[in-house]
């Protein structure tokens, strides 16, 4: 586990709302993310987004929206209530917001990514447009071409 926190540019630390243990996970793998990273002086340690998870259980609910509120505040870290289950399109932008937490942290603080030494996959990551095509259960992408996917 240590080793893929050093190794990675950005977090999306995932409790669902029918759990609550996972919900106490958040905010242990996110003080060891802050941990590793301080421990290797960079400047700014990688982005982290709470995602919250399963939202159309509600009759399952264990985590309140407010639970879950006040665990972003308090790790002053961005939280997002999505569910995989109703489409692809809360899943895409969870994560189309930490590759922009990611590209600004880029611009801002070069050195952290040099010293992680991970930036050039950066390049790699292919980007979700949202028209692309849907599959016919309206669940799954597919894609004509990964070059049409690498980022601008
Ligand atoms: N209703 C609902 N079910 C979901 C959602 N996301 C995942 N699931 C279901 O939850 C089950 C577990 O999903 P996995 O992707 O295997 O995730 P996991 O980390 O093993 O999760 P858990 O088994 O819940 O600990 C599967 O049956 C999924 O279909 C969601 O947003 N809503």
């Amino acid at each position: 586990m240590e080793e893929k926190i050093k190794w990675a540019d950005g977090f999306l630390v995932v409790y669902s709302v029918t759990d609550r243990c996972s919900f106490d996970e958040v905010m242990r793998l996110c003080f060891l993310v802050n941990h590793i990273h301080s421990r290797r002086s960079c400047p700014d340690p990688p982005p982290v987004i709470i995602v919250a998870n399963k939202k159309d259980l509600e009759f399952d609910r264990m985590v309140s929206v407010e639970e879950g509120e006040s665990l972003s505040q308090g790790l002053k870290l961005p939280l997002r209530e999505i569910s995989v289950r109703d489409g692809w399109e809360e899943t895409a932008g969870v994560f189309h917001a930490l590759y922009a937490e990611i590209v600004q942290q880029m611009d801002r603080s070069p050195p952290s990514f040099r010293r992680r030494g991970v930036s050039r996959l950066m390049e790699k990551i292919p980007r979700i447009h949202s028209n692309a095509a849907l599959g016919s259960t309206g669940r799954s992408f597919s894609f004509s071409s990964f070059r049409d996917l690498l980022p601008d």
